[in-house]
């Protein structure tokens, strides 16, 4: 991620002073521009007192001339910030006359919050971003450097163990890695009050110098560094990002006449000079596009900065001046060097860096994956070449038309050539599955006469069962077809010359076959011999054979071990008949009557308007109207007897359909149990013990003997809670099963 180059921001502070001179120094109301006059009797024009007075413009980002903190982090520093969270390097730093606000503006009041400068701010928002920002896990480092008489000083250092690098701090420079004090403390942060207390710690080992101009003067350059590393949550890729924010304090630049220094003070301001001029050197070799030379290595300021100068950084620069006239000298010397700093371009770039660790991790899995892959295509292919392309159209066609002769019986075999084809060929086989479902389901309407109403007449219509069972056993049908050995997909006629006689499976001729079968059934189920229920138990799958549909067993299941709750399904259903149809009986008695009501209601109403009112009525109506009357009450009479008894039956009717629900519930469960005993999944065995369990009647009363009484005389919303009992029930009764076989052996 690269941005277009741009040259280097520069705004200019303003100290606030009661002497402002506002004939010197000029603020455009634009807010960008500042001019600056000068004046015949100022030392400038004392100097050069050939050249006639002029007015030199400087044009900048922005004029900060009484404005408070906040607006100078926001318009200053909050870019940088961000752009520092997003993976760019950073640099804001303060260049000036000594006391004109450097510091003020980098660190601010200590004591005051609202007066705090650009590093506290900057702090802060690091920390409400990476709150924000959750989508990414950011880790916050800080380290704070202090170059002083060209001497490399760890601001942290007292947090931390002696150094390991005893020659002390060196400015190194490693491809990829830029420019880095090697030495220099690194302190993880979590949070802004560490981050806080950390600045504090480095703003207490500062060394401040005094000397006559100002007091608190620091005689050093500081550079504090927030090292964020951030990485997405969100995706896995090792890719992540790195950014440096500095936070830059240069030294004050003055006249070392001017200040008065001697001695150490002295030395200190040779140095703080010097410095600045190799700084501003280098800004000239920065802005020449002819010099192939940068002195970055001059001294350590510029060489520790040497990625934020003209680098890949988003670099800003605030130029403090004092607006009085007596500083009016090094105003335009502050001045001169942001002007030029404006002119140095930087190329910001993110720094987006690999975790080769976790891209090695994820492509050894990957790896592991595609060998799998392949080690299954072998498998399955055994042959050379396989394909890993998509199959083509024709490929396609030819799939479609192996699939075709194969359910005919022309083709014995498909042969396996890659994981691509074996879906093919699946597919195939379901298509061809919905087809003939879709045929015979519109084949048995025909034969039945059943309208189509969705799903329920189709699947009743199916295997001539019950709307309700059938419905029930369609949900939870497993296509048999889809259960096809994992390698080869076998002959399906010899699989059927495999199963053994009174198999299910053989019954799954033709279609018509089916049909005539399940009539057979129906009739069989109605006069059940339960003699021969052993006999029409299904044989037990082995591991090579197809189960069979459960609609194919399901009437086996019903004349066997299932006989006994489907005789009390088939009573309930009788009684259920019989209720309706007394219950409609009853309802058109009812009904009949309560039109004779209405009727006499109607003839009586008839005579009382010919009468003129109630009370001639009763004189013009004589015998006839009083029998209507006698009439109605008799009516009325038999009405609400009736309508009691209707009542009731309505009230056994439910009930009844209650129970006849209960039951079919209790046959449909039994039946899942039944099924899955007798026909495991692949691979397992069928469970013999279970299966002889239900196929011989024991003396001991079956669980649904226990549960029938329940199950007749409780409502329907409780069939969850029967469901669980019962299959605990069987749970028990099978480990009863076992531990007994096991103590008889
Ligand atoms: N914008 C401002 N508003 C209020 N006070 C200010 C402002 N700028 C500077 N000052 C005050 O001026 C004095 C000198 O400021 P400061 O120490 O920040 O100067 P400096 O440029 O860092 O000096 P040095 O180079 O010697 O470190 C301080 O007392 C500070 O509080």
């Amino acid at each position: 991620m690269k941005s277009p180059s741009k040259g280097v921001e520069v705004f200019v502070r303003i100290r606030p002073t009661a002497y402002f001179a506002q004939d010197l120094i000029e603020c455009l109301p634009d807010g960008k521009t500042l001019n600056l006059h000068q004046r015949k009797d100022s030392r400038i024009h004392l100097e050069f007192s050939k050249v006639p007075p002029v007015s030199l413009s400087f044009g900048l980002e922005g004029v900060l001339h009484n404005v408070s903190q906040e607006e100078v982090y926001a318009r200053v520093c909050r870019p940088v910030v961000m752009g520092a969270l997003d993976g760019y390097n950073g640099t804001v730093m303060c260049f000036g006359q000594t006391g004109a606000g450097k510091t003020y503006t980098m660190t601010g009041s200590m004591e005051s919050y609202r007066q705090r400068g650009i590093v506290p701010r900057a702090l802060q928002e690091v920390f409400q971003e990476v709150e924000k920002r959750t989508e990414h896990a950011f880790s916050v480092h800080l380290s704070y450097l202090e170059i002083y008489n060209e001497t490399l000083v760890d601001l942290l250092s007292s947090l931390h163990s002696p150094q390991p690098f005893p020659r002390g701090l060196v400015v190194m420079e490693e491809p990829g890695r830029g420019v880095f004090i090697r030495g220099l403390s690194l302190s993880p942060v979590h949070s802004v009050e560490e981050a806080l207390s950390l600045l504090f710690e480095g703003e207490m080992n500062r060394i401040i110098g005094s000397h006559a101009l100002n007091r608190k003067s620091s005689r050093s350059h500081a550079i504090l560094t927030v090292h964020i590393e951030s990485r997405s949550r969100t995706l896995s890729d090792a890719k992540y990002f790195t950014s440096k924010l500095n936070l830059v304090d240069l030294a004050g630049s003055e006249r070392l006449g001017k200040t008065g220094s001697e001695g150490q003070m002295l030395k200190e301001a040779t140095y703080i000079n010097k410095s600045l001029s190799f700084l501003e050197q280098t800004i000239l070799a920065l802005t020449d596009c002819h010099r192939d030379h940068v002195p970055f290595r001059q001294t350590k300021l510029t060489h520790a900065l040497k990625d934020s100068l003209g680098g890949n950084c988003n670099t800003v620069l605030v130029a403090n001046i004092y607006g009085e006239a007596a500083q009016i000298e090094e105003t335009l010397s502050t001045l001169r060097f942001a002007s030029r700093m404006r002119c140095v371009q930087t190329s910001p770039a993110a720094n987006e860096h690999i975790d080769h660790a976790l891209e090695i991790q994820k492509l050894q899995k990957e790896v592991e994956m595609l060998k799998e892959e392949l080690s299954i295509c072998n498998t399955l292919v055994k042959q050379p070449n396989p394909m890993y392309e998509p199959l083509s159209e024709a490929q396609q066609a030819e799939v479609q038309s192996q699939v075709q002769r194969y359910l005919e019986g022309s083709l014995k075999e498909i042969t396996i050539k890659s994981i691509r084809q074996v879906h093919a060929v699946f597919a195939q086989f379901k298509q061809a599955l919905q087809e003939q479902e879709e045929k015979v389901k519109a084949q048995l309407c025909q034969t039945y006469n059943l309208v189509k109403k969705g799903g329920s007449a189709d699947t009743a219509a199916y295997k001539g069962l019950d709307t309700k069972e059938a419905d029930s056993l369609a949900t939870s049908q497993q296509p048999s077809s889809t259960k096809a050995k994992p390698t080869k997909v076998r002959d399906k006629q010899s699989q059927n010359r495999r199963q053994p006689e009174g198999s299910p499976l053989l019954r799954k001729g033709s279609e018509s076959s089916a049909v005539q079968m399940s009539e057979k059934k129906t009739q069989e189920s109605q006069e059940p011999d339960m003699d021969s229920q052993d006999t029409q138990e299904p044989q037990l799958t082995t591991p090579s054979q197809l189960p069979p549909s459960k609609a194919e067993v399901f009437e086996d299941f019903k004349i066997g071990r299932g006989r006994k709750i489907n005789l009390i399904l088939r009573e309930n259903k009788a009684v259920l008949m019989e209720r309706r149809s007394l219950l409609q009986q009853l309802t058109g008695d009812v009904n009949a009557i309560k039109r004779e009501i209405d009727s006499t209601t109607a003839s009586l109403q008839q005579l009382e308007e010919m009468g003129g009112g109630q009370g001639q009525y009763l004189a013009v109506a004589g015998d006839t109207d009083a029998s209507l009357l006698v009439q109605l009450r008799e009516l009325k009479a038999k009405y609400r007897q009736r309508y009691e008894v209707l009542r009731d039956v309505r009230a056994e009717f439910n009930y009844c359909q209650h129970l006849v629900d209960q039951s079919r519930v209790r046959l449909l469960s039994e039946f899942e149990v039944w099924y899955k005993q007798c026909f495991p999944s692949p691979g397992e065995e069928p469970d013999m013990r279970v299966y002889r369990m239900y196929t011989q009647e024991t003396d001991s009363p079956q669980p649904s003997d226990q549960l029938q009484h329940e199950l007749l005389t409780e409502s329907s919303s409780s069939e969850s809670f029967y469901n669980a009992r019962y299959r605990t029930l069987k749970r028990r009764t099978s480990r009863v099963a076992s531990s007994t076989q096991k103590k008889t052996q």
